[in-house]
């Protein structure tokens, strides 16, 4: 068996989705449960982009142990000294430097001529590799290159001390076949080659992802790079749990391996989805709803005589599991901090006792509570960091069928001033927004709505996502509550919140630049 390195991408191409923006404390969550998972390497964000990432990078490095951590770089010394500050407290750093190959980006884009990219390539690599022990280095847009010019390249960074060759479809535009033939030609005509790893990093705009990197295994390739549910930018990048399970199922045929914990698979995309906001398609292999479910009469029928007629994954594989200790009014704190470590979340001592209390709450109008009941009161707990902004005290909406139906709105604004709105709308969730809008006196335009119920049952839990913009940006928020509106107006008030966030550390950002 070959051993394949999963490169996971989630915390750095993940996050360059429309519209999510995860936080320090949400990013180093989503970071530890990669490092259960057991990727190899952990791109946790891109250094000098923002002063924002480079902490995430910074704490990511410092926090995790078991993956190596790596951050991404352009081709400037400036980006390359940024990501040494963040990544050199980790425990194996390493460098991901880029740039593109391809004609039409050189051209357009970079403005550049292929001599000057070779050698802001070669001299990026240089430069890095005084700090770095590992430079791994992507050709952008690898697949729209001239291969005579994409082996000549590779060739000069891995003289330069590059020891990983990333080979990326930027635009999602190759087909398995031709991607094997890159790395074909790769290993045939670049001197040294066997020497470095070679690494697959594809995008899903011909839904193709999943397909060219296991094709890319069959070539040679022994690292691939991906997402957990596959998101990122534009269609997203190649599902990682995808790969991981194909190559476990067919092993008789790849031949290949990870050295994934595929039990957190399950776990990790969940933690995946709700913490970004984008929920999975029901029919999502391996991690969607109904990814195990059989329906109709003869296949229930075949899987009733004999499982593998028609499952050919079992859920426990992935993670896919009951609980039967059933937690309730009646439980005690050694209980639900039992369940919260299985649930694979860390959590103080203090934020416990903050979850006992809201979980009594709960207990109180819910008899049993799921799981998925429990991850929501902890994300309400864990993740909303945005207290310093706007918080709601209370809501009341009157609704009926023949009136016009009215918000009144209290919030705190974090500076201990209690604002308090009333407004109508064409329905109550409107009405509530548009009571908010005028407690923010900021324009808020919403972009998308989702509610669901977070376990099944009249009382159960239920959960908003909203896609806003303000001020230009646009960002995703999330509410959980009994109550659909109370849900409706903290997701509102959690993704304004997050805009504020955004907007304040770039206002410091700002200030670091005219300091310096
Ligand atoms: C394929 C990918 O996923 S690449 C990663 C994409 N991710 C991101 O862009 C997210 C983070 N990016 C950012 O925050 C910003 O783009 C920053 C901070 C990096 C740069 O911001 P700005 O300085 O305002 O530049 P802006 O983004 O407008 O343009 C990019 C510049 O970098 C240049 N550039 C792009 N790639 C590279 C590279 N690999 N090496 C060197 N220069 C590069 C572009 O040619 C352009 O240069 P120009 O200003 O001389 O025309
Ligand atoms: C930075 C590189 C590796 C990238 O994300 C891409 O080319 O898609
Ligand atoms: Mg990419």
């Amino acid at each position: 068996m070959r051993k394949i390195n999963i490169f996971d991408t989630t915390l750095r191409d993940g996050e360059q989705s429309a519209g999510v923006n995860l936080n320090l404390q949400e990013k180093l969550e989503i970071a530890r449960q990669l490092e259960r998972l057991k990727v190899d390497i952990i791109e946790a964000g891109f250094p000098a982009a923002s002063k924002g990432d480079f902490q995430s990078v910074k704490q990511i490095a410092e926090t995790i142990k078991h993956s190596s951590v790596t951050g991404l770089s352009r081709s400037v010394q400036s980006d390359i000294d940024t990501a040494w500050e963040a990544l050199k407290g980790g425990a194996e750093p390493r460098l991901h430097l880029f740039i593109a190959t391809s004609p039409i980006h050189m051209a357009h884009k970079l403005r550049m001529t292929p001599e000057q990219v070779i050698e802001a390539a070669v001299s990026s690599v240089k430069y890095a590799k005084r700090y770095f022990p590992i430079v791994q280095w992507s050709a952008e847009d690898a697949c729209r290159s001239e291969l005579p010019f994409l082996a000549e390249i590779v060739a000069k960074v891995i003289e330069a001390g590059a020891s990983v060759i990333n080979i990326p479809d930027t635009v999602g535009y190759i087909t398995p076949k031709e991607y094997g033939e890159i790395f074909d030609f790769l290993r045939k005509n670049v001197p040294n080659i066997e020497k470095i790893s070679l690494s697959a990093h594809c995008h899903d705009d011909l839904g193709m992802a999943v397909a060219n990197s296991l094709a890319a295994i069959e070539h040679g390739a022994t690292q691939i790079e991906g997402t957990i549910n596959g998101i990122g930018e534009r269609a997203g990048n190649a599902a990682l749990e995808e790969i991981a399970v194909a190559l476990y199922i067919r092993k008789d045929y790849y031949k290949a391996e990870t050295g994934l914990n595929l039990q957190e698979i399950k776990r990790t995309s969940n933690l995946v989805s709700k913490l970004t906001g984008m929920t999975l398609p029901a029919n999502k292999a391996i991690v969607g709803k109904n990814a195990f479910a059989h329906e109709s009469g003869i296949h229930q029928d075949g899987v009733l005589k004999e499982k593998t007629t028609y499952e050919i994954i079992s859920p426990e594989l992935v993670g896919v599991q009951s609980n039967s200790m059933v937690l309730g009014k009646h439980s005690g704190r050694h209980a639900l901090r039992n369940r919260v470590v299985e649930l694979g979340y860390t959590l103080s001592e203090a934020e416990i006792n903050k979850l006992f209390v809201r979980f009594k709450e709960l207990a109180d109008k819910k008899k049993d509570i799921t799981d998925d009941d429990l991850v929501a009161l902890i994300f309400e707990e864990k993740f909303d960091l945005f207290k310093e902004f706007y918080q709601l005290s209370s809501i009341q909406v009157q609704y009926g069928t023949n009136q016009i139906p009215t918000a009144v709105v209290v919030l705190m604004d974090g500076q201990g001033n209690e604002i308090q709105e009333a407004a109508t709308g064409a329905g109550s969730v409107e009405s509530l927004y548009n009571t908010l809008e005028r407690c923010f006196k900021t324009e808020v335009k919403l972009l998308d709505y989702r509610i669901e119920s977070v376990s099944g049952g009249r009382d159960a839990l239920a959960q908003v996502f909203v896609k806003v913009r303000v001020n230009e940006m646009e960002t995703s928020g999330r509410g959980t509550a009994q109550d659909v509106l109370e849900a409706s107006a903290k997701a509102y008030i959690n993704a304004v919140n997050r805009v504020f966030m955004i907007e304040k550390m770039r206002e410091e950002n700002q200030k670091v630049v005219i300091k310096n």
